[in-house]
């Protein structure tokens, strides 16, 4: 691996759409930069920086006024330049960590002090090279109070995760509502199965993210507007949202943000859901001292 990617629009157009007042784009990265936080030597991919100035320009050129940064596995378990970008975002940014399931208490605290919330358990063989259940439920059991665990899994493993994720003791947030083929449509068998899983227990949360990774057909991505709006109809308040800036992976076909962003009144059409999805569900899991 040599040549590092950019993977995200140099000028996003501006969107249609307002996001409410204290809105989070609650799925979101930083890269670096590099020569402050070294990428991990097992990152499947090399990105050129993309830091918190960069990501906090788009959060305010897109209107929205809050950020939850996920750590990205090109940092590994490392999570400094995500602690970083949190630090320097004036209490605007808090975070969600990878860690090594041997992590101890005290480290633990200091990601809370940091502004992590969760932790993330990521089931993407092109991303990890390993994601050991017995370990992941080890370190889940023994988070700071309020935190949550996140998944990213694609459709496929779904039903071979369902032990896991009944055992996991804290609440789920599951990326990208676990990459269901939504040219299916919204009764196709991934989103039953995903919504089976919804119906399994209450604190299951979701993302409905990423038409740009999700739907084939591209920009405007109809098939994911026409699959995803029931499931958030359906389950208003465990749904958050996210750009996913700087899209991870995506460098050859670059989502415009503003685009992204215009997705959300087709996936939640009116005032009472977009304020939960962009509001009051991101803020109970990532500032729950505010509600
Ligand atoms: O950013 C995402 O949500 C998706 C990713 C990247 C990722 O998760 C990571 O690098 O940690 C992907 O599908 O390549």
């Amino acid at each position: 691996m040599s040549d590092r990617i950019t993977s995200w629009h140099p000028s996003p157009g501006k969107p249609r759409f307002t996001p409410p007042p204290g809105a989070v784009d609650a799925h979101c990265h930083v890269f670096g930069p590099q020569d402050r936080f070294p990428f991990s030597p097992k990152a499947k991919y090399l990105p050129e920086d993309a830091g918190p100035e960069m990501l906090f320009a788009l959060r305010d050129h897109l209107g929205f006024s809050r950020n939850v940064i996920v750590q990205a596995s090109c940092h590994g378990t490392d999570n400094a330049a995500t602690l970083d970008a949190i630090a320097r975002s004036d209490g605007m940014a808090r975070g969600v960590a990878v860690v090594d399931p041997a992590i101890g208490a005290e480290e633990l605290a200091a990601l809370h002090a940091g502004g992590m919330r969760g932790i993330r358990f990521n089931f993407l063989k092109r991303l990890v090279d390993n994601a050991p259940k017995d370990r992941f439920l080890e370190v889940a059991s023994r988070l700071p109070a309020g935190w949550h665990v996140v998944i990213y899994f694609e459709a496929d493993i779904l039903e071979e995760l369902r032990p896991f994720m009944d055992a996991i003791p804290v609440p789920i947030v599951v990326d990208h509502m676990g990459r269901p083929d939504v040219t299916q449509g919204p009764d196709g068998p991934d989103l039953l199965a995903f919504r089976r899983l919804l119906d399994s227990r209450p604190d299951i949360h979701f993302k409905p993210t990423c038409p740009d990774r999700l739907d084939p057909s591209g920009d405007p991505w109809d098939a994911f507007a026409a699959a995803v709006r029931p499931l958030v109809e359906e389950y208003p308040d465990r749904c958050i949202w996210g750009t996913d800036w700087p899209h991870p992976n995506m460098q050859d076909a670059v989502p415009d943000d503003g685009h992204l962003t215009d997705m959300i009144p087709r996936i939640a059409p009116t005032e009472q859901l977009q304020r939960k999805l962009l509001v009051d569900n991101p803020r109970r899991l990532y500032w729950a001292e505010e509600v």
